[in-house]
C-alpha cells in the first residue's frame, strides 16, 4: 500500500548563504591580480580592480571596493571538506528523518562551482561528502528501521530534463504523483549501497551535460543544471503504525549565472539564459531547507561577475524557507482521502453558491449599464490621465538629478583643472597628475553619460508620455463633445484635470525652491568674493550709490547685507532694480538676478518705481520663464515643443538656442566668447569698480563655474539662474535688472 505525504509540522527559516572564493588558476598567476580578500570566515572585500585610482578615490572615498557579510566566507585555501564541514554537515542529518534539503552552487562560469559540488579524488565536493555522511548516518542508526537509498542525475538545459545516468536520454517530463509530489517520469533511480562509487558516477554524467559549442574548448557548462538527487526512504517499525518517512537531498550544481547579455549569443541562447532565471524560482518554491553556496573567482578582471554573484547572494539571505517532514502511514491513507473528499466537496458548494450570487447582481447591474459604462469609461480616462501626469513627474525628476548631477561634476572638473594646472607647476607628469587626470577623465565620462541620458528620456520616454497625454485630451473632449450630459461631465472632467495640475505644480514649485536654494549658495559665494577684492564696505556701498545702487542692512551678523534700487535717473542702461521686502524677509541670503522680459507689468508700462515690490510668481517667472497659461487645459492641450530638456516651459527665441549649444559644441564656444565679452563690458563690472586685473580672475573663475557654463545648454530654470548673473545677448539691451545681495 502506498503511503501518502501529510505534512505535520512547519517551520520557516533563512536561507543559508555561504561565500567560497576559488584560487587563481595557473594561468591565471600569470595575468591578473588576486582582489578579494576574505576576513573572520564572515566577510568579502572585493577590491577595486584599478590600482591607477587608488589616490583620488581614496582621498575622496570613491573606490570601487566591495564589502559584504554572510553566514559563512571561505578564501582560497579552503578545501570543499572545510565548507563541508561547516556549513553543510548539520543540514544533512535531517534528510534521513524526513526533510528535504537544496544545497546549491551559484556563480559565474568558471568560478568553481563543479569544483565544489563534484570535486576531485583529492578534494571531494558536497555531492561525495553529502553521501558518505548519509551512510555514515545510516550505519549509527540505533533503530530497526529500514533504510533505501537511491540517486538520480538530471540535467536541466532550456527548461527540459535529461537523464544523466542514461546514455542517450530524451526528453523527461515532470508529473504530479501522490504519493511523492512533483517528479520526473521515467527518471533513472539508481539504489545505492555506499558513496563510494558515486565520485565515478557523477563524473560520468558530468561527461554528458549539454555544452554550447563555443565553450567545449573550455568545458563549461553555462547553460545547463545539473541536479544529484539523493532520495532516503525510511520504514520505522514502531509498534503502533507503519511509517514512512521520505527525506530528499537535492544537489544543484547551477548554469553559469552570466546575463544573458553578456554572453556573446542572440536569438535561442538568449532564450536559454531567460529560462535558466526562470528554473531558479521554481527551485525556490519547492525546497525546503536551503543552502547557496556562491562561488567566485578572486581574479581582477572578474570583478564584475564577482560583484554581481556577491550582490545576489546578499540579496538571497533574505529567502525564506518552510520547514516540513514528509511523513505518510500505510494505515491512514484512506482516512486521509477521505477527508480530502470532504474538503473539495465543501469547496465545491461554496463555489456554486458564489457563482449563483454573482449572476443575479449581473442581471440587476445590465439594467444600470450605459451610465456606469459612461462613467467608468471617465474614470479609466481619469486614471490614465493621472498615471501621465504622474510618469510626467517623475521624467522631470529624473532630467533634474541629471542636472544636478552635472552641475556638481562641472564643480569638480572645474577643482581638477585647478589642482592639475597647480601639480603641473610642480612637478609635470607626475602620479598625482596622472591620478588627477584620470579622475578628471572619469568625471567627464559621467558628465556625457548623464546628458546621453537625459537626451534619451527626452527623445523616447518624454515624446511618448506627451504624446499620450495628446491622445487622452483628444479623447476627453470628444467624449465632452458627443455626450447628453455634457455640462456635467465637463465639470468633472475639468475638476479632475484641476487635481492634477495641482499636482504638477507643487512638483515645480519644489524644484524652483530647489533652484533658488542652489542660486542663493552662488550669490552668497559672489558677494564673498566682491568682499575679498581687499575693498571696504564703505567703498563698496560708494560706488554702488554712483550706480544707483543702495546697500542696506549690512550689519555683520545678518550674513550679506542686501542692495537695493534707488531709481537713477541718468543711468539709461544701468541696474533697474525691484525691491521686494516680502521677498527679503523670506530669503535673507545673497540673491541676484536678472529679469528676462516677463518683468513687471508696470516697468514694461514705465510705471515702476524704485521702491515697488514684485509678487512670488514674478520672481519664478523671471527665473524659470514659464508658460504664461497654467490652466488644466492648457496643461492637457500643451504640445511637445513645449517641454524644454524635460520641462514643460516657454519655447522662446532663447530656449531653441540653448538647445542649439547644447547639441553643438561649437555653438556653446562661440556663446561663451560672447558671454565673456558681454560680461566685460557689463555695467555690473563697472558699477563696482573692479580694477581690470583683478575682475578678469574672478570672472574666469566665474566663467567657468558650472553655473555659467550650463547658461546656453541648460533648462530654462538654471539657464535663467545664468542669465541672472551674466546677461546674454537676447536681452543685453533692454533688460532690468535686479539684485539682492
Ligand atoms: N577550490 C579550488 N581549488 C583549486 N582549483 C579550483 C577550485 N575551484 C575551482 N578550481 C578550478 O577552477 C576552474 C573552474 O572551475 P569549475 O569548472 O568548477 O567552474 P564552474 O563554475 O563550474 O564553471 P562552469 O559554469 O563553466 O561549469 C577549474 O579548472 C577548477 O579546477
Amino acid at each position: 500500500m502506498p503511503s501518502i505525504s501529510a505534512p505535520v509540522s512547519k517551520q520557516t527559516t533563512t536561507l543559508s548563504v555561504v561565500v567560497k572564493c576559488r584560487p587563481l588558476t595557473v594561468k591565471e598567476r600569470k595575468r591578473s591580480r588576486d582582489i578579494v580578500r576574505v576576513i573572520d570566515d564572515k566577510e568579502v572585500i572585493v577590491l577595486d580592480p584599478d590600482l591607477s585610482k587608488d589616490y583620488l578615490d581614496r582621498v575622496q572615498n570613491r573606490t570601487k571596493e566591495k564589502k559584504y557579510c554572510f553566514d559563512y566566507a571561505f578564501g582560497p585555501d579552503s578545501t570543499n571538506l572545510d565548507v563541508y564541514k561547516k556549513c553543510i554537515s548539520s543540514k544533512i542529518a535531517g534528510v534521513i528523518q524526513g526533510l528535504n534539503a537544496t544545497v546549491f552552487a551559484y556563480g559565474s562560469t568558471g568560478s568553481g562551482k563543479t569544483y565544489t559540488m563534484v570535486g576531485t579524488q583529492h578534494d571531494p565536493g558536497l555531492m561525495v561528502l553529502s553521501l558518505h555522511t548519509i551512510f555514515d548516518l545510516i550505519k549509527q542508526d540505533s533503530s530497526s528501521d529500514d533504510f533505501d537509498v537511491t540517486c538520480s542525475y538530471l540535467e536541466v538545459y532550456n527548461e527540459v530534463i535529461y537523464d544523466l545516468l542514461e546514455k542517450s536520454s530524451g526528453h523527461l517530463e515532470l508529473r504530479e504523483d501522490p504519493e511523492q509530489g512533483t517528479i520526473v517520469a521515467g527518471i533513472r533511480c539508481i539504489k545505492v549501497y555506499s558513496a563510494d562509487k558515486i565520485l565515478e558516477l557523477l563524473n560520468l554524467g558530468n561527461s554528458r551535460r549539454k555544452t554550447e559549442i563555443q565553450y567545449l574548448i573550455l568545458g563549461s557548462h553555462i547553460r545547463s543544471h545539473a541536479v544529484l538527487e539523493i532520495m532516503v526512504k525510511r520504514k520505522q517499525k514502531n509498534q503502533y503504525r507503519n511509517q514512512v518517512i521520505r527525506g530528499k537531498l537535492s544537489l544543484v550544481d547551477l548554469a553559469g549565472s552570466e546575463r544573458a547579455s553578456e554572453t556573446n549569443s542572440g536569438g535561442q541562447k538568449l532564450r536559454d539564459g531567460a529560462n535558466i532565471n526562470r528554473s531558479l524560482l521554481a527551485l525556490a518554491n519547492c525546497i525546503n531547507a536551503l543552502v547557496m553556496i556562491a562561488t567566485v573567482s578572486p581574479a581582477d578582471n572578474q570583478y564584475h561577475h564577482t560583484v554581481n554573484t556577491l550582490k545576489y547572494a546578499d540579496r538571497a539571505k533574505e529567502i525564506k524557507t518552510h520547514i516540513q517532514k514528509n511523513i505518510g502511514t500505510v494505515d491512514t491513507h484512506v482516512e486521509d482521502y477521505q477527508r480530502m473528499i470532504d474538503s473539495l466537496q465543501i469547496e465545491v458548494h461554496r463555489l456554486r453558491k458564489e457563482l449563483a450570487d454573482k449572476e443575479t447582481q449581473l442581471s440587476v447591474k445590465s439594467a444600470e449599464k450605459p451610465v456606469d459604462d459612461e462613467l467608468s469609461w471617465l474614470n479609466v480616462l481619469s486614471q490614465e490621465t493621472s498615471e501621465n501626469v504622474q510618469e510626467r513627474i517623475n521624467l522631470q525628476r529624473a532630467m533634474f538629478e541629471l542636472e544636478e548631477t552635472n552641475v556638481r561634476n562641472r564643480i569638480e572638473l572645474q577643482h581638477l583643472d585647478d589642482a592639475i594646472a597647480k601639480e603641473q607647476a610642480i612637478e609635470k607628469d607626475g602620479v598625482v597628475v596622472q591620478a588627477l587626470r584620470s579622475r578628471r577623465q572619469d568625471i567627464l565620462d559621467n558628465i556625457r553619460d548623464n546628458d546621453e541620458s537625459a537626451a534619451c528620456y527626452q527623445k523616447v520616454e518624454i515624446e511618448a508620455n506627451e504624446k499620450h497625454r495628446c491622445q487622452l485630451h483628444r479623447m476627453i473632449e470628444e467624449a465632452i463633445s458627443n455626450n447628453g450630459n455634457r455640462t456635467y461631465l465637463r465639470i468633472l472632467s475639468q475638476y479632475r484635470l484641476l487635481g492634477m495640475a495641482n499636482t504638477e505644480l507643487q512638483f515645480e514649485m519644489a524644484m524652483r525652491d530647489q533652484v533658488i536654494h542652489t542660486q542663493r549658495e552662488s550669490q552668497r559665494n559672489l558677494w564673498n568674493l566682491i568682499m575679498g577684492l581687499g575693498l571696504d564696505q564703505k567703498q563698496i556701498i560708494e560706488m554702488a550709490a554712483k550706480q544707483g545702487l543702495t546697500i542696506e542692512d549690512s550689519s555683520p551678523h545678518r550674513g550679506a547685507p542686501t542692495i537695493k534700487m534707488s531709481h537713477a535717473p541718468g543711468h539709461g542702461n544701468s541696474p533697474h532694480l525691484w525691491c521686494s521686502p516680502g521677498f527679503r524677509q523670506s530669503y535673507s541670503s545673497t540673491s541676484i538676478y536678472q529679469n528676462q522680459g516677463f518683468g513687471c507689468r508696470l516697468c514694461s508700462q514705465g510705471k515702476c518705481d524704485s521702491a515697488r515690490t514684485i509678487c512670488r510668481e514674478e520672481h519664478h517667472r523671471s527665473y524659470y520663464m514659464l508658460a504664461h497659461d497654467h490652466s488644466p487645459s492648457a496643461y492637457m492641450g500643451r504640445s511637445s515643443e513645449h517641454w524644454v530638456n524635460g520641462r514643460p516651459g516657454l519655447c522662446t527665441p532663447e530656449s531653441s538656442a540653448q538647445d542649439v549649444c547644447h547639441s553643438y559644441p561649437e555653438a556653446r564656444i562661440q556663446s561663451s566668447q560672447w558671454n565673456e565679452e558681454h560680461t566685460s563690458n557689463s555695467a555690473f563690472r563697472g558699477d563696482f569698480g573692479l580694477q581690470k586685473g583683478a575682475w578678469s580672475a574672478n570672472r574666469h573663475q566665474l566663467l567657468h563655474t558650472p553655473m555659467v557654463n550650463e547658461s546656453h545648454e541648460d533648462t530654462n530654470n538654471q539657464g535663467g539662474a545664468t542669465r541672472a548673473l551674466f546677461g546674454n545677448r537676447s536681452s543685453s539691451s533692454n533688460t532690468r535688472r535686479s539684485y539682492h545681495v
